[in-house]
């Protein structure tokens, strides 16, 4: 061969997909991509369409001002309405609060270990973790997650957050004001994302999701987002 080049895959399609490295974008928050096996995502994800069924099944949130989130929600353990936690649904059809599952909880337990490892004990209520409460969040195509802080939970025990389905741009803030600085983050299916300790109430948000990214053996259209904390609440 002399220098003949023969164009027959785009140069990209002969590499494996690039890993995507751990990080920690801001203390405190840890990304770790790729945690969930496919087998782990498909069973969250039925675990999602049984928990959608009424009552107290997947609905539509109406802010105090009369708009409506884009994304559908439920939750399991304790309701979260805007602005609080309640057992029932108070904003919806009144059903007690499905009960928050000791699998989702052992799951989260898990991910603060993977996530921060020996500094565990610096983070606060990262020792003797005990979530109860567990949102999900479904993305249809084109919802959105304006910017927020997680702050109805009584206590600063990090919160876990679990992808799945199509990929978002997931923005990180600060916990002092809604403005910058910020990092944008690409999360994709069985990513894992922990906020704990500095940035346990930081700003954050989903600035939209990617249709069709995907893997359609998970049977899912648009984005799942599970987030599990602890509510302090008795
Ligand atoms: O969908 C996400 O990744 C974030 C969800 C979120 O911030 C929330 O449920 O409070
Ligand atoms: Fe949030």
């Amino acid at each position: 061969m002399d220098g003949e080049t023969f164009p027959l895959f785009p140069a990209e399609s002969l590499f494996p997909p690039e890993p995507r490295e751990r990080s920690e974008p801001a203390p405190g928050t840890v990304h770790v991509p790729d945690w969930l096996s496919l087998p782990e995502q498909r069973g969250l994800v039925e675990a999602c369409r049984a928990w959608a069924r009424p009552p107290a099944g997947l609905r539509t949130v109406r802010m105090p001002r009369g708009g409506e989130m884009s994304v559908r929600m439920l939750s399991l353990g304790w309701h979260w309405y805007p602005y609080g936690y309640a057992r029932t649904v108070v904003d919806g059809d009144g059903a007690p609060v499905k009960p928050f599952p000791p699998e989702l909880g052992a799951l989260a337990v898990r991910a603060l270990a993977e996530a921060y490892g020996p500094r565990l004990p610096e983070i606060a209520g990262a020792v003797g973790y005990r979530p109860d409460i567990g949102v999900v969040n479904h993305y249809p195509h084109g919802a959105k997650m304006g910017l927020h802080r997680d702050r109805e939970e009584r206590i600063d025990a990090p919160v876990v957050s679990l992808s799945l389905g199509d990929s978002c741009v997931f923005r990180l803030g600060n916990a002092e004001t809604r403005t910058r600085p910020w990092t944008d983050l690409e999360l994709r299916s069985g990513d894992l994302l922990v906020f704990g300790g500095p940035s346990r109430f930081a700003y954050h948000g989903v600035l939209r999701t990617v249709p069709g990214t995907a893997d359609p053996a998970l049977g899912l259209v648009g984005r799942l987002n599970i987030t599990v904390r602890q509510s302090g609440l008795t």
